[in-house]
């Protein structure tokens, strides 16, 4: 089975965590689903490399990264997924989105009101868990 690596950013301001909507995919389990930003690591990139210039390419954002969070390995239809996710920082609100069709601000007991990409939901459980 082909393997993915990828890293996601956990993008918190003050109580509030970043979700963004994928747009449309041929592959219907990924298609319009809430995602963490951030993409797939490049040969020769360190995950926090990888993680920062996915941010920079998708959102015109600089973050800071603060920790390491939980890394989810996930085989979907198609392909195994192993997921990187990292609690990071803004100091703003504003994100521009240059690839996502949609964004939202929530607090950790609203997570789960969203379309998650199931490779996600461990994360999405633990920061539940976790308050
Ligand atoms: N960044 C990110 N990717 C995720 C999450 N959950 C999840 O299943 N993925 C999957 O991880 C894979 C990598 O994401 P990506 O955005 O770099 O890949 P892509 O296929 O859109 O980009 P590509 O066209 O450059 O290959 C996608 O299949 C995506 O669905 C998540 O929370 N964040």
């Amino acid at each position: 089975m082909k393997k993915v690596e990828v890293v996601a950013a956990i993008i918190k301001y003050s109580e509030e965590i970043f979700c963004v909507q994928r747009p449309q995919n041929k592959l219907a389990y990924i298609s319009e689903k809430y995602e963490f930003p951030g993409g797939k690591i490049e040969l020769g990139e360190t995950k926090e490399d990888a993680l920062l210039r996915e941010l920079k390419e998708e959102l015109n954002l600089e973050p800071k990264i603060k920790s390491f969070f939980l890394t989810v390995v996930h085989p979907y239809p198609d392909f195994e997924l192993t997921m990187h996710s990292f609690i990071c920082e803004v100091s703003s609100k504003e994100i521009i989105l240059n690839e996502h069709i949609d964004a939202k601000w929530l607090t950790v007991d609203q997570l789960d009101s969203l379309d998650w990409a199931a490779a996600d939901f461990p994360i999405v459980k633990k920061l539940m868990a976790n308050g």
